[in-house]
């Protein structure tokens, strides 16, 4: 396997959105700063969701319009509706993302509608959107299992996935919210997907709750996936899934990839420095075994 993977960190957005403090905005900031520095070209830093559910995410605004640029690297930002694009594009978000689920019981504690509605939602979203050229990722949550319904099926999750191909999704990130997967799992859900929409326009978005996310992500390139979703230091959680852990973090992904000798552009020293200062900042453990291990 050697040829290039995409990273997308969402330490910013889904590492900071259940912190149980509220994050100074100019940490967020110099968080996403050092990110950027650390070579990453894909940086998740905001939503423009209901603060009244997540106020973790009230300053987006002041996140996106606070950060030094870097030319090359794409700053993007959550909007599940037409309200949240608007927030986005007057922020000067450079990506958005929508989000819904393959299991009905989470979209409806999530975002407070029906898998159908929330496509329905984001039709007008993605016409504005394409109006400012701007690219639009879909997420699909809980694509190995719903932590209100359980198991969910291959089918359910290629459904969904096609769905927000079709309304025009240039990417669809395929979610294991609450981390249960396991490969020959992971490698069915993407054998059904593929079916629907390329594999180049497909990311996986691991949560490393029961320890299986780098199993699964090296089972899915091996199946072709070049776009990985992770969390610097592992941080976060869904405040909808109830005892999820981080995404995977960067770091341990990175370390893998390396190994694999695959490109990613991320210079895992600074990395690693980054991984640290955030959890102390956030005064919790690092999440990425590679930020234990890694000499000082
Ligand atoms: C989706 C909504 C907005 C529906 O919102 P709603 O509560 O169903 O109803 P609403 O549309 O009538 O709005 C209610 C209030 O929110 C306001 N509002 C409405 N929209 C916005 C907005 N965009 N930005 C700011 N405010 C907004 C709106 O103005 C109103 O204010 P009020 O009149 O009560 O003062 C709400 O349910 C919500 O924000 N939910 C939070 C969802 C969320 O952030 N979840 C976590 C991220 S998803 C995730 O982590 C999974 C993922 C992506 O990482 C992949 C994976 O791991 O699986």
């Amino acid at each position: 396997m050697n040829d290039k993977v995409k990273l997308v960190e969402v330490g910013p957005r889904d590492g900071l959105q259940n912190e149980p403090g509220l994050v100074p905005t100019a940490v967020k900031i110099a968080l996403v700063e050092r990110l950027a520095d650390c070579g990453l070209s894909h940086i998740e830093a905001a939503s423009f969701v209901s603060p009244k559910w997540v106020p973790q995410m009230a300053d987006g605004h002041a996140v996106l319009t606070g950060i030094r640029r870097r030319p090359q690297v794409i700053y993007s930002a959550l909007t599940p509706n037409m309200h949240g694009l608007e927030a986005a594009l007057t922020a000067g978000a450079d990506e958005v993302a929508v989000f819904t689920a393959a299991s009905e019981s989470f979209c409806r504690h999530n975002i407070h509608c029906s898998i159908a509605e929330s496509l329905t939602r984001f039709a007008p979203l993605l016409a504005l959107a394409r109006q400012h050229r701007l690219r639009v990722r879909g997420y699909v949550s809980t694509v190995l299992g719903c932590p209100y319904e359980g198991k969910v099926s291959p089918a359910a999750v290629a459904r969904v996935a096609d769905a927000l191909y079709q309304l025009g999704c240039a990417e669809v990130s395929l979610g294991d919210t609450i981390g249960i997967g396991t490969p020959n799992r992971a490698r069915a859900m993407l054998t059904a997907v593929r079916q629907h929409v390329p594999i180049e326009n497909l990311a996986v978005h691991f949560h490393d709750t029961y320890g299986q996310a780098l199993a699964n992500i090296h089972a899915l390139l091996e199946g072709g996936i070049r776009i990985i979703d992770s969390s610097v230091a592992g941080l976060g959680g869904c405040p909808y899934a109830p005892g999820a852990s981080g995404n995977v973090a960067t770091e341990d992904l990175v370390y893998l990839l390396n190994g694999l000798g695959m490109d990613t552009g991320v210079d895992l020293d600074r990395l690693v420095d980054t991984g640290r200062w955030i959890s102390q900042q956030l005064g919790r453990h690092n999440g990425s075994k590679v930020g234990l291990a890694w000499p000082k």
